[in-house]
């Protein structure tokens, strides 16, 4: 086969993202989100099924043949046929005004029923063999039910590698050069000023662009920020305490001389936020040795920092394996930096992670 320089999945990729991203800021606005609790506790919401309803229908309409790894299952709809039309209305008014924008996602969905089928489409084992891509059609669902901030996160995997990564994020700043408020996290708006796309295609760097709802706007590069000296870094951390160890991070942040206070935000927009030079470091740091990170919360980010001349691994620095089905199996906890910096702060993170161990 001839080797690809993927633009067309990442034009699909970027338009698809786009367009569920007026869904999720329909809801984003609305006092009913539609929440069910998961067997796992966590949150889902219309937004999360529609968002995934409309990304999945785009990505089918363009290929067919690509397995896909996403985030949620039609089950609650399919037990509760109000909720069902509650998405059903909500994905059936979401039609980007650019028309041919709009046709190259394959136009709207045909009917309730079969966006269901639609939403199930996202069940596939993953693995190490072939096209797959990962959704998390609204990522920091937590986030987005608090008014924080959130990300619609699509990433195309070939035998276990991430080739291209595309990050919608509603809440943050378009621009790359403002710098991280602290109440970043929460308070969230998605006013004129905000509202980014992050996205990296393998080997061919990492660009943001303005949302928009017509043509996809122009991107510029992206870039880390040239970090020499770490003790000047701002870290970016979870929202949830359940989902970082926050103490673990703060005595890394102390050995490494941090001084400034850590941003905290939910969702992949951590990523986006280091990847433009917002913010330095991401750490997510195992709280609990029985959880298993999921290749849709990384798979995304992952790409777009490292084609922004990040470092991402885990927390022994190993890169982060996709390849092994729909979790991050081989993983344990996350450290993206930029390079100058990732082995400082790899050798800190095994001397605090280590030294309990040892307790
Ligand atoms: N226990 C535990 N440990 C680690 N991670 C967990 C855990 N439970 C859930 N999750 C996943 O965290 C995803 C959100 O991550 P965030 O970094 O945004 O967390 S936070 O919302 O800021 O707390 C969140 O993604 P979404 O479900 O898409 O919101 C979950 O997949
Ligand atoms: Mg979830
Ligand atoms: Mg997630
Ligand atoms: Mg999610």
């Amino acid at each position: 086969m001839a080797t690809s320089n993927y633009s067309r999945e990442l034009d699909i990729a970027l338009l698809a993202v786009q367009r569920a991203t007026l869904l999720t800021k329909s809801v984003f606005h609305s006092h009913a989100k539609g929440t069910l609790n998961k067997s796992d506790a966590s949150p889902v919401t219309i937004g999360d099924f529609g968002a995934q309803a409309l990304i999945i229908s785009a990505l089918q309409h363009n290929f067919p043949e690509d397995e896909i790894v996403a985030e949620e299952e039609a089950k609650d709809l399919r037990e509760n046929t109000q909720l069902r039309d509650t998405v059903w209305n909500l994905v059936k008014d979401t039609i980007l005004p650019h028309e041919q924008s709009q046709s190259a996602l394959g136009g709207s969905l045909p009917s309730a029923e079969r966006m269901l089928d639609i939403i199930d489409k996202g069940d596939s084992k993953g693995g190490a063999k072939g096209r797959i891509w990962a959704i998390d059609p609204i990522d920091g669902t937590k986030g987005f039910l608090r008014g924080g901030q959130y990300a619609v996160c699509l990433a195309l995997m070939v035998d276990g590698d991430v080739k291209v990564g595309v990050l919608g994020c509603p809440n943050l700043p378009v621009s790359d050069s403002e710098p991280l408020s602290e109440n970043i996290g929460a308070d969230a708006t998605d006013d004129e000023r905000k509202g980014v796309l992050f996205s990296a295609v393998q080997g061919q760097g990492a660009h943001s662009r303005p949302m928009s709802t017509g043509k996809l706007a122009e991107g510029q590069s992206i870039h880390m920020s040239p970090l020499s000296n770490v003790s000047d870094a701002t870290f970016c951390e979870s929202v949830e305490a359940a989902h970082s160890s926050q103490g673990d991070a703060a005595n890394i942040a102390k050995k490494l001389g941090i001084t400034k206070p850590s941003v905290r935000m939910d969702s992949q927009a951590k990523y986006g936020s280091i990847a433009r030079g917002a913010g330095d470091l991401y750490l997510r740091l195992p709280v609990r040795a029985d959880y298993v990170e999921k290749i849709w919360d990384h798979a995304a980010g992952d790409l777009i920092v490292r084609e922004a001349g990040g470092e991402v691994t885990d927390a022994e620095s190993n890169r982060l394996d996709f390849s092994h089905g729909r979790t991050l199996l081989r993983n344990k906890g996350v450290i993206a930096a930029p390079k100058s910096v990732h082995g400082k702060v790899i050798e800190v993170v095994k001397e605090v992670l280590g030294s309990k161990s040892k307790v």
